[in-house]
């Protein structure tokens, strides 16, 4: 994997990062090339980092540089992946003989198959055809960043942030607020881009809850995955006999006593957590993995999801 060369200069101050100025190459759609024109966008992103001297950054999608510059001049280090090789050559033209040249380490590559060195804080507009994956991929990083600030097509951020209860509450929404604390901090329009979107955009501030909740994450998934699949399925209908509901029963018990958790008067719900338990190979023992905070949680998807809870 070819890196930018990093002849010794001094370390340049922020001033420094508006005299770089992009050139202007022709953009490719399909690798999301949208380029932030507007300065004032650009400085309100890595402010809402809060970054650090001595922060290393991680910018995935650096483009032609007009976010990496700024990032450049307030932090120690910053690590750029860049998938497009024309991209790439612009950046390090850009900065070549500079001060900021000796702190950007750039990898070209796509970020969805780099191994990810160290980083502090990572800061994108995000190419958004990979925009999940990203998120996985950034949230399952070990060891664990302070925060990220990401712009995302408006609608997946709406996503991210999604309260049980909200028409766009889904199983991103779950299985990225079981990991992180996540908040909308941005709108951006349209045309702050250059060339422009056909959607608005947002950015979104990323804090991963630490320590990490103590679950095996796919199995998780596994379990919201079938709850927003079955939606508007009634429960009691997926049970082939009645003598399983005793089973579950049991298995319910067990995990409440295992958590701490009170069992509730009124007992429907724990036939279809149970049942999704079960389903996904977790049984009693497995269950006692989940904590109260992640239990409930995975109630309210459930709730949310649509199962209606009688027959
Ligand atoms: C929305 S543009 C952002 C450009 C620049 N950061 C800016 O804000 O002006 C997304 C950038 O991500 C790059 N890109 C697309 N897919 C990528 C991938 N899988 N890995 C790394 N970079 C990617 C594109 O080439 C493009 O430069």
């Amino acid at each position: 994997m070819p890196r930018a060369e990093k002849p010794a200069k001094s370390v340049g101050a922020a001033s420094e990062a508006s005299q770089v100025r992009a050139s202007n190459p022709i953009f490719n759609k399909t690798l999301g090339q949208h380029i932030l024109k507007n300065p004032l966008v650009v400085q309100r992103i890595v402010e809402k980092a809060d970054l650090k001297s001595t922060d290393t950054v991680l910018e995935i999608g650096p483009g032609t540089g007009n976010v990496t510059v700024r990032i450049l001049a307030e932090a120690k280090k910053t690590i750029a992946v860049e998938m497009d090789p024309r991209m790439a050559a612009e950046i390090q033209k850009r900065i070549q003989g500079t001060p900021l040249q000796r702190k950007l380490d750039l990898i070209v590559g796509d970020f969805l198959k780099v191994d990810l060195p160290y980083f502090d804080v990572c800061i994108s507009n995000t190419p958004y055809q990979i925009s999940s994956a990203l998120v996985f991929k950034l949230l399952r990083h070990r060891p664990l960043w302070r925060s990220s600030v990401l712009m995302f097509q408006r609608e997946f951020a709406l996503r991210l942030v999604a309260k049980p209860g909200d028409p766009l509450y889904c199983r991103l929404s779950v299985n990225v607020q079981l990991l992180a604390k996540v908040t909308h901090i941005l709108k951006v329009g349209k045309n702050n881009f250059r060339p422009p979107p056909q959607v608005e955009s947002s950015v979104v501030r990323f804090e991963p809850i630490q320590p990490p909740p103590p679950i095996d994450f796919n199995e998780w998934d596994g379990l919201v995955r079938i709850l927003f699949v079955r939606k508007n399925k009634t429960l009691l209908a997926n049970f082939k006999t009645r003598s399983i509901l005793k089973l579950l029963e049991d298995n319910y018990k067990t995990f409440c006593a295992l958590t701490g958790r009170p069992v509730p008067p009124d007992f429907d719900c724990k036939e279809a957590i149970t049942q999704v338990i079960i389903d996904c190979g977790m049984l009693d023992q497995r269950a006692s993995k989940m904590d109260q905070n992640d239990f409930l949680t995975l109630l309210n998807a459930f709730i949310t999801a649509g199962f209606r809870f009688t027959s």
